[in-house]
């Protein structure tokens, strides 16, 4: 018998619960065992839940019963859940979480520390809610040096973008729908100034690239500059926008890691991916390119990977496989100053000057305009730095790379 502890039960933790309720005989047969949910740990008391029975309020209880051999992490947060998360490794605990909070900031560490104690500390719903991306990163593409990765990493930024656009939706009513689907973060902050993309993407880095790439490292801009102005000059050049995370192994050995809303041609498969899906791409140097695609967030989407992992933690009691990468430093990553791109720019600037600072300008149009709005794509591929000396002069209200 396998005894499994949740620690929160909010969306994802009773998502946990609902999955392995549901498909508890198929997930026995999976494991060879029977896995039994035995404690939930909350603040707060669910009367009317059919997992009423399991609620407690004292973490020491899951810590000092030898019975609990997993314990899921669904509580979020690097506070709480990190001292919960040491306690249980600690007392020879497997631990299964969708925070990815805690792991792109303190996953070294708790790696590190799972594996000095003989347990496991495994985080696929920690990228992507339901899609498998941790797992194949490092098993199936272990064979590629990974040269790029980039995706829609949030599933509530993607969410608010496709209503405002196909719906109409003001920004806040877009982020209310996604707050009531349980899409969002407690602070739903974390989604909409890009947060919680960049600690997806510090995860995927550190995993792709063997060094711990941390949040602080990444520089990082959310939506809240995207109006639908820039939604229809987008659409005028057969382009939509995305916020994207990326990480790419420089030749030198250094990541150079960001997030940032782009132009995706629709020609792109990114450009199709709407609502609350995710989509990450992944270059290697035998495979190529390959994509990975599916609910970014939700309840049970990211249960199914949460109950994946307690699959795996569960199957591999005796033969663990450590899974992990070496410390971070200052050294090991760097801002995306030399990224050339082409740029998307809107500024309230005459014609003349543009073309005048950007002799390749490639003017856009959209209905309505205002008189003296002039939006552009550069035409060239420039440096940021580049990009600022040439608009040196020009009152400029918004700059989005365009994805090459
Ligand atoms: N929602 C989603 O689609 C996804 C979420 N995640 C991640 O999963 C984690 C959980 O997210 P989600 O389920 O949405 O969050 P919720 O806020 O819905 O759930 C967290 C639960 O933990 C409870 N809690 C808070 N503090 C404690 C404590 N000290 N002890 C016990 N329980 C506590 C909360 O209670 P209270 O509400 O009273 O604070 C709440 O019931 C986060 O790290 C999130 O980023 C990952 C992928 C997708
Ligand atoms: N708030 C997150 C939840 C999943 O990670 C998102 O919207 O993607």
């Amino acid at each position: 018998m396998v005894n499994v502890a949740i620690l929160g039960f909010g969306v994802v933790g009773s998502g946990v619960a609902e999955v392995l309720a549901t498909n508890g005989e198929h997930i026995d047969h999976k494991v060879e065992d029977l896995i039994r949910l035995k404690y939930i740990l909350d603040v707060k008391d669910f009367p009317d839940s059919p997992f009423a029975d399991k609620v407690i309020h004292d973490f020491s209880i899951i810590e000092n019963d030898p019975e609990v051999n997993i314990v899921v992490e669904t509580i979020g947060g690097a506070r709480v859940a990190r001292e919960f998360t040491e306690r249980a490794l600690k007392a020879g605990k497997s631990v299964v979480t969708s925070n990815k909070e805690l792991v792109a900031e303190h996953g070294y560490d708790l790696l590190k520390l799972a594996e000095e104690h003989g347990v496991s500390y495994l985080f696929e719903a920690s990228v992507g809610g339901g899609i498998p991306i941790i797992r194949p990163l490092n098993q199936c593409l272990a064979a590629n040096e990974i040269t790029e990765i980039c995706g829609i990493l949030n599933g509530t930024t993607n969410y608010i973008l496709t209503r405002m656009i196909r719906a109409g939706l003001s920004f806040a009513a877009a982020l209310k729908e996604a707050q009531e689907n349980g899409y969002a973060e407690q602070d739903p902050t974390a989604d909409i100034e890009g947060h919680d993309a960049c600690r997806k993407i510090c995860i995927l880095a550190s995993l792709a690239f063997g060094r711990h790439v941390y949040p602080d490292q990444v520089p990082t801009q959310g939506i809240t500059g995207v109006t639908l102005a820039d939604v229809a000059y987008a659409e005028s050049c057969g382009k939509k926008i995305k916020l994207l995370g990326r990480a790419i192994h420089r030749p030198d050995g250094r990541v150079c890691a960001f997030v940032a809303p782009h132009l995706v041609d629709l020609e792109d498969p990114l450009s199709g991916v709407e609502d609350v899906f995710n989509a990450i791409t992944v270059r290697g140097n035998a495979i190529g390119d390959v994509m990975f695609y599916g609910r970014g967030a939700g309840k049970l989407p990211t249960a199914s990977a949460v109950v994946a992992d307690v699959i795996d933690a569960a199957k591999h009691m005796k033969t663990k496989k450590y899974l992990g990468w070496g410390p971070g430093g200052a050294e090991v990553a760097v801002p995306p100053a030399g990224v050339e791109s082409v740029w998307y720019v809107r500024a309230n600037a005459a014609s003349d000057q543009v073309r005048a600072a950007f002799p390749g300008a490639v003017f856009l149009a959209r209905p309505g305009a205002p008189e003296g709005e002039c939006a552009f794509l550069t035409g060239t591929a420039l440096t940021r730095g580049m990009l600022d000396q040439a608009l040196c002069g020009l009152d400029c209200v918004c700059v989005f790379r365009v994805l090459d």
